[in-house]
């Protein structure tokens, strides 16, 4: 018998690649969304929050809810870094939808984690795409939340490389680094997927060609709003071809076993000039003295990725129509 596809909520700032994960969780049978909550990011959270009911009503799914999520960081910061000269000035590429019929439901998103874990223990999955502020506030709501949750797989943090928002830093983390090493130190089962993994999944030109010649409404939508995507990274990474942070990360909550991992402490810097960086003690090594990482909670982290079978899926069930 097939197992129960896993519960999702994602937690999602949309954003061109967060489109592609929901429009991907939406075809995977492993798993079922059983909810939306936005986050500021590449948008701000109102626009978040129209386009999570926008990309519902495309998918035919009104069916699921969105909870609106924090307007600021958690620490009440409203000097917010948004980009959108990733995504365009509505997320979604410039392509001037519709605004969507739907509205949120009245629950925030934090109330909204908190419910979901607590009515389904163990059998929430939380895929974070955004900063954590939602997941941190979660946390602090319900010191249970960590418990009742069965896994956060977070989009977040540049192990041992550069990140994209300057060397130090990776865009989630540093969009609410006092939020993330909330997170990361909650206790939680956590599954981090930094850009050290993501930036070894990319789709290419050749792929967005194929993408354009199938009748699948997610592939036809998804070629429309690639473009600012695929100029962005031309003028930024000087590359023909677009990193799949989002869809990554919702695949190692479909499938785990498409990446491998290790596991350690993380803690977040919040000062000075590597505010947002991520940093993974090994425990290869017994401190004589007690550190910020003494006694914090393991998580695990990814390390390599199985790109061509990440591309494959990605174009397989966006292809379907
Ligand atoms: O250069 C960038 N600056 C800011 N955000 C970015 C950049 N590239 C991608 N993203 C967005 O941030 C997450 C990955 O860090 C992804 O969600 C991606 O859409």
């Amino acid at each position: 018998m097939a197992a129960e596809p896993k519960k999702i909520i994602i937690d999602t700032d949309p954003g061109i690649d967060d489109a592609m994960a929901i429009f991907l969780a939406l075809r995977s049978p492993e798993v079922e969304v059983i909810g939306l909550t936005t986050i500021y990011g590449n948008v701000y959270t109102t626009l978040a929050t129209r386009n999570a009911l926008h990309l519902l009503e495309v998918a035919g799914r009104t069916d699921i809810p969105v909870a609106e999520g924090s307007h600021v960081t958690i620490t009440k910061g409203t000097k917010l870094r948004i980009a959108d000269f990733v995504h365009g000035a509505d997320g979604l590429g410039n392509q001037n939808f519709d605004p969507p019929k739907g509205k949120p439901i009245e629950q925030s998103a934090a109330a909204f984690l908190v419910e979901q874990a607590k009515l389904h223990p163990g059998k929430v999955t939380v895929v974070a795409l955004g900063p954590l502020t939602n997941i941190a506030l979660a946390i602090e709501l319900d010191p249970e939340f960590c418990k009742n949750v069965r896994q956060i797989v977070l989009l977040g943090g540049a192990f041992s490389v550069n990140g994209n928002v300057n060397p130090a830093s990776e865009a989630n983390i540093f969009g609410d680094p006092e939020a993330a090493d909330i997170v990361f130190t909650c206790g939680a089962d956590i599954l981090a997927v930094g850009i050290n993994v993501t930036h070894q999944v990319v789709l290419t030109d050749a792929d967005r060609n194929k993408l354009m010649q199938s009748n699948g409404k997610f592939a036809q939508y998804l070629c429309k709003i690639l473009e600012v995507y695929f100029s962005y990274h031309q003028e930024a990474y000087s590359m023909r071809g677009v990193y799949l942070h989002d869809p990554t990360a919702l695949l190692a909550a479909v499938n785990p076993s498409l990446l491998t991992y290790t596991e350690g402490a993380v803690r977040v810097q919040t000062t000075g000039i590597t505010r947002g960086l991520t940093l993974l003690y090994n425990k290869q090594k017994r401190f004589g003295e007690v550190t910020e990482w003494t006694d914090k909670p393991t998580v695990k982290v990814a390390v390599t990725v199985d790109a061509p079978t990440v591309v494959k899926l990605l174009m397989e069930r966006l292809m379907e129509s």
